[in-house]
């Protein structure tokens, strides 16, 4: 937990005052509203759009300002979790099950930055099921196309009942393994009717803030 933490931390300082913000999900995201808040009691004068129903009741009961996407042209800065990163800054995501909001939100920032304790540090994407988002009306059908490209697609399960997400979508999570290319898979599972987003999160991050126990390390794809 000390490593989410510090990523949180560390991610906070590149804050500033009168930005809009993309607001991420997941345990690491709770820890940094919880550092906002702290500077918004402080002062700091920002707004966030949320990719969670969860996040925005947080948010604000940290006292963060949360509007809603319309109200906003442009995001400055968006801050998300992820399940994997790759060496060449590939995400996958979804594992909280806010996948699309999130890409929805974290696309329209200017800049975008990934908090990750060093667990989620991988050489290759895929070991952590894919999270696909697919409309529940046919979604064994569903389910089938996309366990035709060598995953089992599993869907994804609350208290007995399916995992409905805030977009009132569900969730197949699919067991690859390992993704050989992960650009040709997002692109053969969106073209599937059915299939709304897929957890991969290509050439959309170039700062990843990875926390360890005693402190974090950014990593920044150019330099
Ligand atoms: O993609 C996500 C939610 O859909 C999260 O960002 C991801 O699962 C990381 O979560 P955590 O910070 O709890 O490890």
């Amino acid at each position: 937990m000390n490593a989410k933490m510090e990523a949180a931390r560390k991610a906070v300082e590149y804050v500033e005052d009168g930005m809009v913000l993309g607001l991420g999900s997941g345990s690491t995201i709770n820890i940094l509203l919880e550092k906002l808040g702290d500077r918004v009691q402080e002062g700091l004068n920002i707004k966030g759009v949320s990719s969670s129903v969860k996040t925005e009741k947080l948010a604000r009961g940290h006292g963060i300002e949360v509007t809603d996407f319309s109200q906003v042209s442009r995001l400055d800065l968006a801050i998300d979790g992820a399940d994997e990163v790759d060496p060449n800054f590939q995400l996958l995501k979804g594992g909280g099950g806010s996948l699309l909001r999130e890409k929805i939100v974290d696309v329209a920032a200017d800049q975008f930055i990934v908090v990750a304790d060093e667990s989620k540090q991988v050489e290759q994407l895929g070991a952590f099921p894919l999270p696909v988002e697919v409309v529940p009306f046919g979604w064994e059908q569903t389910q089938a196309r996309i366990e035709a490209f060598g995953c089992e697609a599993v869907l994804r399960d609350s208290g007995g009942k399916p995992f409905v997400t805030d977009n009132g979508l569900y969730i197949l999570d699919c067991h690859f393994g390992k993704i050989d290319r992960p650009e040709w898979l997002h692109n053969q599972l969106k073209s599937l009717v059915g299939v709304v987003e897929t957890g991969l999160f290509l050439d959309m991050t170039d700062l990843v803030i990875v926390g360890r126990d005693d402190g974090a390390d950014v990593l920044d794809k150019h330099s």
